[in-house]
């Protein structure tokens, strides 16, 4: 929904130990390709726990105005009637992706090589975002875009009637910009080829055979080359969605910082192209241990004990950043409670998610006494140590719910209460995060004004 609704100013205070079980929702990437393929499908796709957030229901939403039937059962319990590939009608109304990137870049891409045109609107976080990067390879297939100055949203794509089969090397890295060019793809006759220089989330490859889709992957002196056949006819699929690993960071984050903190997070996503900030925590000095790996929904998941845990500052290696894109907000918070300097490159396509999360983290942390030093590419943190973090400030979150999420939880552990100008983005990613938060004995509370 366009609408940013009510801020909602929120705190958290020093806690004691965090204990017990944190159920995180479910994976909010596959969430979104799971309506995405369902609707893509012929026939029903049932899905089952799938991510209730803002950002996945405004996706459910844009799928029926395509055509799709899509109804839910109960608690992430949720079934797709689908069209088929290149069976979308057009939409009578603008499709409106909220605050989700994920979600207005592949629906941009499955609709692209068919001939009709849609209108996609976003809130204010995403109408500052960069759609060129998806249409400058639509238009390779013959889609049309008129958007705003700088390809910025509320932004109109005409489908390509006779779309031609596209290769692409991605300029980015980008699993966004990769999945729109492979839901593209489905409806153009012959093989479409993405290239990627860098590795990013494969959900939409594993997802695309998992739906019957003809697909390889190579690993080459380019890069990882994907081919996909184009017109296949998508089989619909039981999806169980795994619990999301960029959300189970924050309970996990939150407990290594709380002393005398020991929890479980269970069933969380341990896919190679996502863990990597579980990498970075264990290379800290957290204490995690990955307990019952197995495989759930096609996905590598484990139960993760978090104790505790006295952390060091590392340099992170650039050719991780993909695999933990979206989790340096929390890491730079984890940072500031480590000893020593943490070192993040490779960081800029921070700088144009929900908010430039560089600028948000350095001015919060700042806000809360940390030293911080930034360049366009890198973000460095002088880490408090046993000195601890005085917090004390109010930061603000720029519509932005990791950036909210990382401060409450910087809260539980710094000196002085922490505040958030507006925790109401939360609901697009983790709408249970308060009362999930609350069963650990985190103290998170809403401020009245
Ligand atoms: O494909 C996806 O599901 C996502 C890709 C990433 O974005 P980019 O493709 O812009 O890196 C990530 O930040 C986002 O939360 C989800
Ligand atoms: C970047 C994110 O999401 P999106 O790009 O889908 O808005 C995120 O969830 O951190």
């Amino acid at each position: 929904m366009s609408g940013h609704g009510t801020p909602i100013p929120m705190s958290a205070r020093k806690s004691g130990p965090l204990k017990g079980r944190a159920e995180v929702p479910g994976d909010k990437s596959i969430s979104h390709r799971s309506l995405i393929l369902g609707a893509m499908a012929v026939g029903e796709t049932k899905v089952t726990g799938l991510l209730e957030g803002q950002d996945v229901l405004d996706t459910a939403a844009a799928m029926r105005a395509f055509g799709a039937e899509v109804t839910r059962h109960g608690e992430g319990d949720w079934s797709v009637h689908g069209v088929g590939v290149g069976g979308f009608a057009e939409p009578e109304q603008v499709i409106d992706c909220g605050n989700s990137g994920t979600g207005v870049r592949l629906i941009m891409g499955a609709m692209a090589t068919t001939a009709m045109s849609a209108t996609f609107a976003g809130d204010a976080s995403l109408r500052k975002r960069p759609m060129g990067r998806v249409t400058d390879p639509l238009a390779l297939f013959g889609a049309r875009a008129y958007g705003r100055q700088g390809g910025r949203l509320p932004m109109t794509i005409v489908g390509a009637a006779d779309p031609v089969p596209v290769r692409y090397v991605v300029p980015v890295p980008s699993a966004q910009v990769k999945s729109a060019v492979l839901l593209a793809g489905l409806n153009a006759p012959g093989q479409t080829v993405v290239i990627e220089r860098e590795p990013t989330r494969d959900h939409s490859e594993r997802m695309l055979r998992g739906f019957g889709a003809e697909l390889t992957v190579e690993d080459t002196g380019e890069g990882r080359v994907i081919t996909l056949t184009g017109q296949p006819e998508l089989r619909p699929q039981v999806v169980a969605v795994p619990r999301d690993p960029s959300s189970a960071a924050f309970p996990v984050c939150a407990a290594l910082i709380v002393e005398g903190s020991d929890i479980l997070v269970p069933g969380v996503s341990q896919n190679p192209t996502r863990n990597g900030l579980y990498t970075t925590l264990v290379e800290m000095g957290a204490d995690i241990e990955f307990q019952n790996p197995r495989e759930e929904g096609g996905e590598p998941v484990a139960d993760l004990r978090v104790r505790a845990s006295t952390l060091n500052g590392i340099e992170v290696p650039e050719e991780r950043a993909a695999s933990m894109i979206d989790e340096y907000p929390i890491l730079s918070v984890v940072a500031a409670f480590a000893e020593g300097t943490t070192v993040m490159r490779g960081v800029k396509e921070l700088r144009v998610k929900e908010s430039d999360r560089i600028d948000a983290m350095a001015r919060g942390l700042e806000a809360c006494g940390v030293r911080v030093e930034e360049e366009e590419d890198v973000l460095i943190v002088h880490g408090m140590g046993q000195g601890g973090v005085p917090g004390g400030a109010t930061c603000a979150t720029h519509i932005d719910h990791r950036i909210a999420m990382s401060f409450l939880v910087a809260g539980l552990a710094a000196k002085r209460p922490v505040s958030v100008d507006d925790g109401s983005p939360i609901a697009t990613s983790f709408p249970a995060f308060e009362g999930l938060m609350a069963g650990l004995g985190a103290q998170i509370r809403r401020d009245n004004r």
